[in-house]
């Protein structure tokens, strides 16, 4: 039997991952290997923004499906560029887990009770506007590393709390250091947050496509879109989170200025168009170029 070579980055949480789905590669029959890929990414400590932002965790995976090192490609979907690869294709969203972000603070604490001035680390441009919107008081502490590096600045008493995503906890088996669960209505998360994409060479996406989960797809890629027609890449200050729920896709995004300013939020749904995920994307993005998000985009890069 042949074997599936599965390339993932190096990091803890990419290795869960990766490992998830060859788990359920082999469930359906395959055997698997995993390849370890160093990305430039995972190799630099600069502030994300200076090292080309889009795309600097998957250009190394990615050239070794081109170059045929790997089989399949295990990617967060959040830290792909919205722009296609060429060659390449994204043959399955596997189902979703929590797209939430969470506190993860000293002593139990939550936004609400962190006390005045508190240390809060996040490298994300959207968490720091999110952030300043709801707790202006706070101070912002630019934090990059992996998911045991971030978690640590907390341990060791260097700061009060972390923003980190619930799905990358739960994947590592850390839910139990979530102090504050921050709802998503108030808080969107970045698009395809909590979702994974499995990609192959294009012509091979049979490879994976029983591990495909459809409502993931779709509300991912509507987000997706919508982060894309704004023009913003995978660091911008966007939110976006879309549901189906009953057969109906449902779509909210917003915009971040840089002193927490909000453009808009949206939610809107439609029932019977063919492809929802654009005509949704399409609708919010343009209400939200109506309310002034290129300012905001184009203030913060
Ligand atoms: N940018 C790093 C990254 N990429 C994906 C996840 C978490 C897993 C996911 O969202 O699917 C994380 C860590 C974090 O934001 O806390």
């Amino acid at each position: 039997m042949t074997v599936v070579r599965i390339g993932t980055r190096g990091s803890e949480l990419a290795r869960a991952q990766t490992g998830m789905i060859a788990r359920e590669l082999e469930k359906r029959g395959a055997q698997t290997e995993l390849v370890i890929i160093a990305t430039e990414g995972d190799r630099s400590t600069a502030p994300l923004a200076s090292l080309g932002g889009a795309g600097v965790f998957v250009a190394a995976l990615r050239e070794a499906l081109l170059d045929g090192r790997v089989d399949v490609a295990v990617h967060s979907l959040k830290d792909l560029p919205t722009a296609p690869a060429p060659g390449l294709a994204i043959g399955a969203v596997p189902k979703r887990v929590d797209a939430r972000d969470a506190l993860c603070a000293r002593d139990g604490l939550t936004l609400e009770t962190l006390p005045e001035g508190a240390r809060v680390g996040t490298g994300s441009p959207r968490r720091v506007a999110q952030l300043r919107a709801r707790r202006p008081d706070l101070e912002i502490v630019d934090l990059r590393g992996n998911v045991d590096t971030r978690l640590g600045t907390v341990a060791s008493g260097e700061l009060d709390a972390v923003v980190l995503a619930v799905a990358g906890l739960d994947r590592l088996g850390r839910l139990e250091v979530v102090t504050d669960f921050l709802d998503i209505n108030p808080w969107p998360t970045a698009p395809g947050q909590g979702a994974l994409a499995v990609e192959v060479r294009a012509g091979e996406e049979k490879l994976v496509a029983a591990l495909d989960h459809k409502t993931s797809r779709v509300t991912a890629e509507a987000e997706r879109r919508t982060l894309a027609l704004l023009e913003a890449g995978c660091s911008a200050p966007v939110g976006a989170h879309a549901v189906i729920d009953d057969g109906l896709l449902f779509l909210s995004a917003r915009v971040y200025g840089p002193d927490g300013h909000i453009t808009s939020s949206h939610a809107l749904y439609v029932s019977d168009s063919k492809d929802p995920a654009t005509e949704l994307a399409e609708r919010v993005s343009a209400e939200l170029f109506d309310q002034g998000a290129a300012d905001l985009i184009g203030a913060t890069a």
